[in-house]
């Protein structure tokens, strides 16, 4: 219980009260911007969870210096020390989402090997896998574009073949720079992989599938029964990279809010058959 006395000294601005034990084993609340009572100075010295806060104090407040400091009822502190509130804040709420993500992830990994609760749905989950896969995309859109007798085809193959391409290229630098690791109950049994793809943050399959499916709509399916369906398949690429252990949740959601700007990026780069020709004249 809060001592009363220490309730009405913790003082109304930015000042936060702290949790700790009194001589008497009774938990004290003291403000941060007060000097604390002399048992509890006397405490600091000993107590090992004040001595990993003093180690995490920053470099000025350790070395006792620091020119720029705020005065609270005639205590100097550093001012960098009032700013401090914000940044835990932060990283509570940073680390309690990566935790449920994690416990989520996790937890729907049900295929992510065939002794797994769902493992007999594996096979299902790699053919979906297979689906959303940079070779086969890369492949079926350049023979399209082979195949393609018309100017307006070959200009939507040669475009969807660039977002291809910078959709390796962006997934791949986001991936080397967040490094972040797989879920350890991933097997890593993809086939045709780069080596950033040992990292998971984001998921190429759901950039790939969100762009895929937004340039689908665009150009290419207009049937509203076929445009269901490929918004059907872009979410059971996402969901099945989860299912299958590859990725955190996280890294699905992300991968498609990446995917779905990637398409913007893709209309702002559009290739058009004048601009190809003034290339290939360029060339010549
Ligand atoms: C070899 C080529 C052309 C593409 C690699 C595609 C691939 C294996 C991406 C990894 O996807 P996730 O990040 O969703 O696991």
């Amino acid at each position: 219980m809060p001592s009363p006395k220490a309730r009405s000294s913790s003082g109304r601005s930015g000042s936060v009260p702290c949790n700790v034990t009194g001589g008497n084993g009774r938990y004290e609340f003291i403000s941060l911007n007060r000097t604390p009572p002399p048992h509890l100075l006397q405490r600091q010295g000993s107590d090992p969870t004040s001595a990993r806060l003093r180690a995490s104090e920053s470099p000025n407040r350790r070395r006792g210096s620091g020119s720029s400091t705020s005065s609270t009822g005639g205590q100097q502190l550093p001012e960098e020390d009032c700013m401090k509130l914000n940044p835990s804040f932060i990283g509570i709420a940073l680390s309690s989402l990566l935790a449920i993500d994690l416990w989520l992830s996790k937890r729907l990994g049900v295929c992510a090997c065939e002794d797994s609760s769902w493992g007999s749905v594996r096979p299902l989950m790699k053919l979906i896998e297979i689906s959303g896969h940079g070779i086969p995309w890369l492949a079926g859109a350049a023979y399209c574009l082979y195949k393609s007798d018309s100017v307006a085809g070959q200009e939507v193959m040669l475009n969807l073949l660039m977002a291809l391409v910078l959709d390796l290229v962006l997934v791949g630098v986001v991936k080397a720079v967040v490094r972040r690791r797989r879920p350890a109950h991933n097997r890593m049994d993809m086939f045709a992989t780069f080596s950033v793809d040992r990292y998971s943050f984001p998921s190429g399959h759901a950039t790939r599938a969100a762009m895929c499916a937004r340039f689908l709509l665009a150009h290419l399916v207009l049937a509203a029964p076929l445009r269901v369906l490929v918004l059907l398949w872009a979410s059971f690429v996402g969901f099945s990279r989860v299912l299958l252990g590859r990725h955190n949740v996280t890294d699905v959601a992300f991968g498609f809010f990446m995917g779905y700007w990637q398409y913007n990026l893709v209309e702002v780069l559009w290739l058009s058959p004048v601009m190809l020709q003034s290339m290939i004249g360029h060339l010549h």
